[in-house]
């Protein structure tokens, strides 16, 4: 069964949060939700966990509104939020058992699962001590395991790695992957494009609350171009010259400028010319029209670039 969430639409009074977001995610997949602060991925997510209700659209599950379901919603979902709330003087196991009763799921017939998911995210050594005395990336990882306490389908995501250092983080994405390849689905909202990355096969777009570009990450990248070149004319370019590159490259067949506001201009290519015969034709093309070059650096395109000029309105 997948996911269909169709035309969710939030408005705050006159702050539109999310004007029409439509995705569809199968078992075993991901989409991640990127966008600027204020762009509309806690409104998704809150109406995702039905803390917050859409003033329209639809969330299917299996052809079902689930809208009209909250509880159902809620049994579908694990969320796995920013901010960990945990009892400090609860240990592992308590708090899983809290965690239970809040769920009004019976202690006895979920302790063995409950024990299984502390021994799978590592916690097992640990699972006695208070949650006080856990580190960070503890204390996420056992915010995922009650997440999953319930069997959900579907897991929600926010920021699930910031602050973590990278075992931690790698162990948190292999749990996800893990997930996946056991059929769940995952939705996740993150600021980190190598997360993004690494775990979303489909990414959402979003700014003040419209979607801007949905695709998959190596689409995304590809309708972008195949080459991202930034070139400096001097150390610190001014308007000026920025204005004066972008009206050599503007008429240079094959190349697309691009906005970007790092003293650079930013131009995408689509040529399937390798990268030092782009280095040469750049660096001809701006010498010819006497420009000096400070600095060429070219690479293909990554999220970060997707991102940065899909909300440029550019790419
Ligand atoms: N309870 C609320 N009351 C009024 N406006 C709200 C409320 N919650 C969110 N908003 C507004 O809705 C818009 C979307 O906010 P939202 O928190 O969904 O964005 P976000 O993408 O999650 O941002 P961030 O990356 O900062 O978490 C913003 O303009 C925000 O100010």
């Amino acid at each position: 069964m997948s996911l269909t969430v169709t035309d969710l639409q939030k408005s705050y009074k006159e702050v539109q949060a999310l004007g029409g977001l439509s995705f569809k995610l199968e078992p075993g997949s991901s989409i991640a939700l990127l966008g600027p602060n204020g762009a509309g991925k806690s409104t998704a997510i809150k109406i995702l966990t039905t803390l917050v209700r859409p003033d329209s659209g639809r969330i299917e599950w299996g052809g079902k509104d689930l809208l009209k379901d909250p509880p159902a919603l809620r049994d579908l979902v694990g969320y796995v939020s920013q901010e960990i709330a945990m009892d400090k003087v609860l240990t592992a196991v308590e708090f899983m058992r809290f965690t239970a009763g809040l769920l009004h799921l019976k202690w006895r017939d979920h302790r063995e699962r409950a024990l299984a998911l502390i021994d799978q995210l590592g916690l097992r050594e640990a699972q006695d001590r208070r949650v006080g005395e856990y580190s960070g990336g503890m204390k996420r990882r056992l915010d995922l395991a009650t997440a999953l306490l319930h069997n959900p389908r579907v897991l929600i995501l926010d920021e699930p790695t910031t602050g973590l250092d990278i075992e931690a983080r790698e162990l948190i994405w292999r749990l996800i992957e893990q997930f996946k390849r056991d059929g769940g689905a995952v939705i996740l909202a993150s600021h980190d494009f190598q997360e993004v990355q690494h775990l979303a096969d489909h990414v959402l777009i979003l700014e003040k609350g419209v979607v801007k570009q949905s695709d998959a990450p190596d689409q995304l990248k590809q309708a972008l171009g195949r080459w991202i070149v930034r070139l400096s004319t001097h150390e610190f370019m001014d308007k000026a010259a920025v204005d004066a590159a972008r009206a050599v490259f503007a008429e240079q067949p094959g190349y697309r400028v691009l906005e970007q506001e790092t003293a650079c201009l930013a131009l995408a290519c689509s040529s399937e010319a390798d990268m030092g015969d782009i280095h040469r034709q750049v660096f001809a093309a701006a010498t010819d029209a006497g420009l000096p070059v400070f600095s060429l650096n070219i690479q293909h395109p990554n999220l970060e670039d997707v991102y940065r000029f899909s909300l440029r309105g550019d790419a």
